[in-house]
């Protein structure tokens, strides 16, 4: 097993590859990984192994489900339980009210939910059941939040959607666009201006901006964004896709000590197979059909693996001081992070942060674009020939998981920053 360097069967892969995906990908923050994307082979603990008997150090994660590692043996071993009895049954099954418990007992906000399939619906939906809910028809968004592929999100969006230039994909009709109100992330002012002028039904945001690297909110954004819901009868809806069971068991919500009217979910909760939830008050989410008449449905929803696997990781969550852990293993690679000798600026909660070159600060998108992004690429590319994996666009949060809570791990990271930090 080698660390890090070039990958020719990887290479030759990604050849194939072009001919048969757009961009050579089936999402595009994976074209971004330079020179050439490596192809993945299996992850165990803090470590993903390549087809190319290369071995990196995970700070991806998989874009964030994995907060227990690759591969953790509890999770595993509940999934093939699971499997061994069948995967698909177009009916109920127990192991999606014992996940839909767990959640709602960690997060006061969420009374009941609905299991979808990603975070793209869970927010599709979300803003759905906001319309339904309020009567009203317009969303407030914020600039650089990113919620998942669909068309109420993808104007001035962060991630992939700024990494590649289309903040605002083509493809999505004039009348939509005009149903969705932007402001800059931490600007009450706005928010407070365009609650009084237009009919809102949701303000939706990331309670920590984890999709234009990370950007955590002011101290007043989260209660002021509550406050001023209220006043406006309009629903606050936090997008926990990244930050829920991440910064702390209660989510984001819990951390801050805010509570949202709709909450969506993803990532974590399915541990690592697919998943997205919208949760809520119960006269909220009782609108959804059958009860109600906001429609969602789906094939796949409440799937028995995706339940079982994020009961599983919740479960492992509450035993073993999971958060805790994953936060002194952020802090000290963030402290390497910022011993690099070149400008930058360092932006972390809890287990997510990210490093901006050439900017002294960033609190909202239009900051984070001015971070110079070829020292970001240079850096990534270093860190990767020196055997760690960190996100390859500057607009991604990285990630630590339990797997990295060991001093090896954290030894041979630190001495990759140390490797990495020359040239960029
Ligand atoms: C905050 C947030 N919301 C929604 C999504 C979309 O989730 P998915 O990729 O599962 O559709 C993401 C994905 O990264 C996200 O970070
Ligand atoms: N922050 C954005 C994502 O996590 C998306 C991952 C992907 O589309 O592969």
């Amino acid at each position: 097993m080698v660390k890090g360097g070039t990958s020719i069967l990887s290479e030759n892969i990604w050849k194939d590859a072009l001919k048969y995906f757009a961009g050579g990908v089936n999402s595009p923050v994976r074209a971004a990984v330079k020179p050439s994307p490596f192809y993945s082979l299996s992850g165990k603990g803090a470590y993903i192994y390549t087809e190319d008997n290369k071995r990196y150090i995970d700070y991806v994660l998989g874009y964030g489900p994995l907060i227990l590692g690759h591969e953790n043996e509890y999770v595993k071993n509940k999934v093939i339980e699971q499997i061994e009895k069948g995967w698909i049954f177009g009916t109920p099954s127990k192991s999606e009210v014992e996940l839909a418990k767990k959640i709602t007992s960690h997060m006061n906000s969420v009374e009941k939910i609905r299991f979808v399939n990603s975070g793209t619906e869970a927010t599709m939906n979300a803003i759905r059941l906001a319309r339904g809910f309020t009567k009203r028809e317009k969303i407030l968004k914020f600039n650089g939040n990113y919620h998942g592929a669909h068309d109420y999100a993808l104007i001035d969006a962060g991630s992939a959607a700024t990494e590649f230039g289309v903040p605002d994909s083509e493809g999505i009709p004039k009348e939509v666009l005009n149903t969705v109100v932007i402001c800059e992330y931490n600007d009450l002012n706005c928010v407070e201006k365009k609650l009084k002028t237009e009919e809102i039904a949701g303000v939706i945001v990331e309670p920590v901006m984890g999709n234009m690297g990370v950007v955590p909110p002011n101290e007043n954004f989260l209660k002021g964004l509550r406050e001023l819901t209220r006043t406006y009868n309009s629903l606050l809806i936090f997008d926990e896709v990244i930050t829920g069971f991440r910064l702390s068991l209660a989510g984001a919500q819990g951390y801050y000590g805010v509570s949202a009217d709709i909450t969506t979910l993803g990532k974590i909760i399915g541990g690592g197979f697919p998943i997205g939830a919208i949760g809520g008050k119960r006269e909220i989410i009782d609108m959804f059909t059958p009860s109600g008449k906001v429609f969602n449905a789906g094939t796949f929803n409440a799937n028995p693996v995706s339940m079982t696997a994020g009961l599983a990781t919740i479960e492992v969550l509450e035993r073993e001081n999971v958060i805790e852990k994953t936060v002194s293993v952020a802090k000290s690679i963030a402290e390497e992070l910022d011993n690099i000798p070149v400008p930058h600026v360092i932006n972390r909660v809890q287990n997510m942060f990210q490093i901006f070159f050439g900017v002294s600060k960033v609190t909202n998108a239009t900051e984070a674009k001015k971070a110079n992004k070829d020292q970001y690429i240079k850096f990534h590319i270093n860190m990767l020939n020196n055997g760690v994996f960190i996100p390859p666009s500057q607009y991604e949060s990285i990630f630590t998981s339990l797997a990295h809570y060991d001093d090896y791990v954290i030894n041979e990271t630190i001495d990759a920053i140390k490797k990495s930090r020359s040239g960029i």
